[in-house]
């Protein structure tokens, strides 16, 4: 009797603290939401049930949370410590992104330099002093390095350097008469070593292998870092290849490595010596420089091989397409064939719509934006100072009302401009961000993603190994610290050299034009 009585108590009291606690969050949630703020949603246990959502969702919570809340063109959640305030609206976009002194993107940059890369307290400081002006750090960088990344001569060069690595890697392939290979696997280590050869000159450090085997730790474990709550003994490994590769990079600063490295690195090293920035902050720093270079333009390289190789009234167009760029030369008794980067870009139809709908379909850019101060967006939704703002691609790319009622399939001439035809609308192509920070890579990627694919299709059949179907990988398991889905898993493939494969191939920038894919461009 006295313990029955005993655990009717215990119960009572457990079930009777779990209301309280429950009524006080609740209370907690609904009176520090200002009514001016978006709608609160998501709020059945307050607090946590986005973070239930972002897990039972995964990639496709805002989509789903936008067809749950159709009418509102923003919300609100709530997550321990955060406000997190949802663009649904296409329209609302522009009204964020001109808002570029109060609703910011530095302090996104100084978070990935705090937590992923280790930047010193020193360092960290001088990001965060001023993160509004054009005078601060963050503001100076991007203004210090676009010239190097914008269409022009110099990336032309980086283009040309980087074009010149792919291509050796075919020749090689051509000479072998027949390839095997693990798509993925291939092609990350094809894009790593070309991309930062580019760009760090002939002292790239990530040409070593165990550097390169280090970045294929730390990678993967950026997004985790990022949160900056996991203890950091959990990602040991991780952090010991950090520190490889941050020692690696201050190795090639002192040496002053950069010097034979590009335009680009060149003005990038300028900028943190000159604020100041240490040897051994500017080694971890690298680290960031390496992710922005390589982590979106991988996956989205291997969608574009992938998307184009599988459907073969695909890869018949495209190749017809870039077969307009080739001109065949005699050089002392040598076939040389040339592609003309300029036609690629300009005038291969289907290549450059396949560019974008890999973009619509696995573009999966988050785009935050931190409010520093209170603001009133569109004289409407109150945004408190500290809140996230976060505009998804996936929310704008998967709208029926948007694209139409095929918006689930890959149409690879979705964006194929037709006389008179409807156009989509630009702003609610996310692929590369928008505003004052999109990217400023997207033309060196551009270029270097369709002149590597249209050099593919000119010189190989890329086909699965053994004769069986292509079968398109889940992406479930995609790192949110990236802007591209990533394959969950590897495919088998067989690269057979067409006629040709073996002459002598080189790219021309002459004349060099622009694929316009953003609203910003077009
Ligand atoms: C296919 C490849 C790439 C994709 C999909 C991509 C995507 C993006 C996206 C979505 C953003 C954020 C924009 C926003 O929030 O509005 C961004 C920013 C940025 N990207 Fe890229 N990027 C790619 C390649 C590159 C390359 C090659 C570089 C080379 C330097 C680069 C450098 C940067 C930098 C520095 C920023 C920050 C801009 C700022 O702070 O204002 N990206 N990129």
């Amino acid at each position: 009797m006295f313990e029955l009585v005993s655990t009717q108590t215990i119960l009572s009291a457990t079930v009777g603290c779990l209301v309280a606690t429950y009524l006080l969050f609740y209370a907690v949630l609904h009176l520090t939401q200002d009514e001016k703020e978006p709608p609160l949603v998501s709020t059945v246990v307050p607090f946590l049930s986005p973070l239930i959502g972002m897990v039972k969702w995964s990639m496709g919570f805002y989509t789903h949370m936008r067809d749950k809340y159709k009418d509102l063109p923003i919300y609100t959640l709530r997550l321990p410590g955060i406000r997190l305030y949802v663009v649904n609206s296409t329209n609302l976009i522009p009204v964020v992104q001109r808002q570029w002194r109060i609703l910011i993107f530095p302090p996104v940059t100084a978070r990935a330099s705090e937590f992923a890369m280790g930047g010193s307290k020193e360092a960290l400081a001088i990001m965060r002093e001023d993160m509004i002006t054009d005078n601060g750090f963050m503001h100076s960088f991007i203004r210090a390095t676009h010239p190097a990344l914008s269409n022009g001569p110099v990336l032309d060069g980086l283009n040309g350097n980087a074009l010149e690595v792919l291509t050796a890697s075919l020749d090689n392939i051509a000479s072998q008469g027949h390839k095997k290979a693990k798509m993925y696997d291939w092609m990350r280590h094809e894009f790593l070593m070309a991309t930062t050869d580019s760009v760090y000159g002939p002292h790239n450090p990530l040409r070593d292998p165990s550097n390169e085997a280090a970045w294929h730790v730390y990678h993967p474990t950026i997004m985790f870092l990022m949160l900056g709550v996991i203890p950091l003994r959990v990602f040991r490994s991780a952090i010991n290849a950090r520190d490889q590769l941050a020692k690696a990079f201050k190795d090639y600063h002192i040496n002053r490595h950069y010097t034979q490295g590009s335009v680009y690195i060149q003005q990038w090293t300028q900028h943190f010596v000159s604020w100041g920035i240490s040897a051994d902050d500017i080694g971890r720093f690298h680290n960031g420089a390496t992710f922005a270079l390589v982590a979106n333009t991988i996956p989205t390289a291997f969608w574009m091989v992938y998307h184009i190789f599988s459907d073969p009234s695909v890869t018949e167009d495209c190749r017809n397409e870039v077969l307009k760029a080739v001109t065949m030369t005699e050089e002392n008794g040598v076939q040389v064939c040339t592609v003309r980067a300029k036609t690629i870009k300009e005038n291969c139809p289907t290549l450059v719509s396949t560019f974008q709908e890999v973009f619509r379909v696995h573009g999966m850019a988050n785009s935050v934006r931190i409010a520093n101060e209170d603001h009133l967006l569109d004289g409407k939704y109150l945004i408190k100072k500290g809140g996230m703002i976060m505009m998804p691609a996936r929310v704008q790319h998967h709208s029926k009302e948007i694209w139409g009622d095929d918006v689930e399939v890959f149409n690879a001439r979705r964006f194929v401009r037709k006389p008179g035809g409807p156009k989509p609308n630009p702003v609610a192509f996310r692929g590369f961000g928008g505003g004052t920070t999109l990217c400023p890579g997207r033309h060196f990627a551009t270029t270097e993603i369709l002149l590597f694919t249209a050099t593919l299709l000119l010189r190989f059949d890329v086909l699965p190994a053994g004769g069986g179907e292509w079968v398109m990988p889940t992406t479930e398991k995609s790192s949110q610290a990236e802007a591209m889905e990533q394959p969950d898993f590897d495919i088998e493939i067989e690269l057979t050299p067409r006629p040709g494969a073996g002459r002598k191939w080189r790219v021309s920038f002459e004349g060099t034009g622009e694929a316009a894919l953003v609203a910003e461009d077009l």
